[in-house]
């Protein structure tokens, strides 16, 4: 699959969101993080906004769910608008059973790992799964230092994949940028999430193109590479 960049609004400003959606227009996706005070130190927005954001851009909204209990809530987020849904494992009760119900109702079902949880206990439950999203921070804040002791799992997940002969993707989150997103791309993640390299950039949507071009040179190396 080519390389998706999915510019993360927690880096916008959040009295101009709609505005900023647009100035990230010709992203594959606009990535959403939902905070609850409690899953993660941190609060941000829910379903009404997802619902007005929806309305507000032609991009697929990319719903990144930080919060806990996603069994119960993660359901009115695909009927908000979003495109895809990611929940976290560590919070979920019945994983299996909510990526079913996000794929029923109509959006990708994906499922995020913390930086310390690993993939092996998970790995049957890929065929149930459009996106995996491999945190490379703590999840919680934008601007953190992106974590290359993540670099191996991403590997060893791309090679499940392969393995498993799926269709899955495989996200990479926190600290990506132009400085990151090569090596990431190298282990085998494409879609990528990017907020401050992004938003904090003079030229939003310059800064996605030149990402997704970065990440298809990476791409092309690495397969180049593989292939030889
Ligand atoms: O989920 C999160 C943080 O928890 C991310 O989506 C951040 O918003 C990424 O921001 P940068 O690290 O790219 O600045």
């Amino acid at each position: 699959m080519a390389p998706q960049i999915s510019p993360s609004i927690l880096s916008a400003d959040f009295a101009r969101l709609a505005e900023e959606a647009k100035a990230v227009e010709g992203a594959d996706w606009l990535h959403v993080d939902v905070m609850d005070n409690h899953f993660v130190p941190n609060l941000t927005l829910g379903v009404p906004v997802v619902e007005s954001l929806a309305r507000a851009t032609d991009t697929p909204l990319d719903c990144h769910l930080m919060i806990e209990d996603p069994d119960r809530w993660a359901p009115q987020y695909v009927e908000a608008g979003a495109g895809s849904v990611t929940f976290h494992v560590e919070a979920a009760t019945a994983p299996v059973r909510l990526a079913r119900e996000i794929r029923a109702k109509g959006a990708r079902a994906s499922m995020a790992l913390r930086p310390a949880t690993p993939i092996e206990p998970y790995e049957d439950l890929l065929p149930e799964l459009d996106m995996l999203l491999i945190m490379t921070v703590e999840p919680g804040f934008g601007g953190q230092a992106f974590l290359d002791i993540m670099l191996p799992k991403i590997r060893r997940t791309r090679e499940l994949i392969g393995k498993h002969g799926l269709e899955l993707w495989l996200q990479v989150d926190g600290g990506v940028s132009a400085s990151t997103i090569e090596q990431c791309a190298d282990a085998g993640a494409d879609v990528f999430v990017a907020g401050s390299a992004v938003y904090g950039a003079s030229d939003p949507a310059e800064a996605v193109r030149a990402l997704r071009k970065q990440a298809e040179e990476a791409t092309s190396r690495a397969s180049w590479l593989h292939d030889h």
